[in-house]
């Protein structure tokens, strides 16, 4: 069997193939994936998350999965769980690497066959959604992503932005190049809209707000949804105990503790904004496929 077909009986068991995008770096793509990932796993749907960013993988981090090792299965590599229900799982090259500080210096080809293997060797098993965490700009993990995945249609791209026009700009060549490969663009989520403040959760606009929407407009994309900065997803994404609910004044913080990070996530505000974004989505994806 060649590589591209064990591709596609892979992809045959999962549902819906989405990359998520960004122009620049630090816009917050990782941290919207995991709450993508989060918000559809808390709604009883199966997930995947593939994380093509091999030279700043953070999603092991992000769902504190940092240090646990994949299984080579008969069935393939089998992904890491960030729950005991395995409702969401997870590849990263950052569970290949010896510890947390080493680094990829790989050139294209290498970072090519790597993403192949990915795709041909992860043992999903059945998913609703598949989403691939990319590197900011277009580079070469993502051609190789677009490419191996075209053959079987990837439902497509959603495309995480700031307001601020220094990121705007950046994003319209994100969306040229999803034209250019065509890759349907599924949506525009615009990231860092405004700061919730922790103790009263009043949002205020810091910096500019609507360029997102604006932009999605001007270029015919769905707009998905606004999402503020909220300290307690920082807290609950960089902590390395994820057990803990982001919330220290919450009194039912200590009965919190066992839950997985799928539950904890619910007690994040910006989980309300991430339902109503994958709600979104979800009746994206369902118009697409008719
Ligand atoms: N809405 C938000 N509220 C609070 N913090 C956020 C929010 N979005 C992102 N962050 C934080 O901002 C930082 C950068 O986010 P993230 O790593 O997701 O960005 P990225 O676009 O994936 O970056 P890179 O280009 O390095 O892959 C992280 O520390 C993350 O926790
Ligand atoms: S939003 Fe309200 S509670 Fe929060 S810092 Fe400002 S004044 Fe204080």
């Amino acid at each position: 069997m060649t590589s591209n077909s064990v591709i596609g009986d892979r992809l045959a068991s999962i549902k819906h193939v989405v990359l998520v995008l960004s122009g620049k770096g630090g816009v917050g793509k990782s941290s919207c994936t995991v709450q993508l990932a989060l918000s559809l796993a808390s709604q009883g749907r199966k997930v995947g998350v593939l994380d093509i960013d091999l030279c700043g993988p953070s999603i092991p981090r992000m769902l504190g999965l940092e240090g646990r090792q994949i299984h080579q299965a008969t069935a393939g590599w089998v992904p890491v769980f960030a729950d005991a229900d395995k409702r969401l799982a997870c590849m990263s090259i950052g569970f290949l690497l010896p510890n947390k500080n080493s680094s990829v210096v790989w050139r294209g080809p290498k970072k090519n066959a790597m993403i192949k293997q990915f795709l041909a060797d992860v043992y999903w098993g059945e998913l609703d959604y598949l989403l691939i965490d990319t590197p900011p700009g277009t580079s070469d993990e993502h051609l190789a992503a677009v490419e191996y995945l075209q053959e079987w249609n990837p439902d497509g791209a959603v495309i995480v932005t700031t307001p601020q026009a220094v990121a705007l700009s950046d994003v319209k060549k994100e969306i040229n190049f999803c034209t250019k490969v065509g890759l349907p663009l599924l949506g525009l989520i615009e990231n860092m809209s405004g700061f919730v403040c922790p103790h009263c959760a009043e949002c205020t606009n810091l910096f500019s707000t609507g360029g997102g929407e604006g932009l999605a407009k001007h270029m015919d994309i769905p707009f998905l949804g606004r999402a503020p900065i909220d300290p307690n997803l920082v807290m609950l994404l960089e902590q390395e105990d994820k057990t803990i609910v982001p919330n220290v004044n919450d009194p039912t913080a200590e009965k919190l503790k066992t839950e997985s990070i799928v539950d904890t996530y619910q007690h994040c505000e910006l989980s309300k904004i991430f339902a109503a974004i994958t709600s979104q989505l979800e009746s994206r994806l369902d118009k697409s496929k008719q």
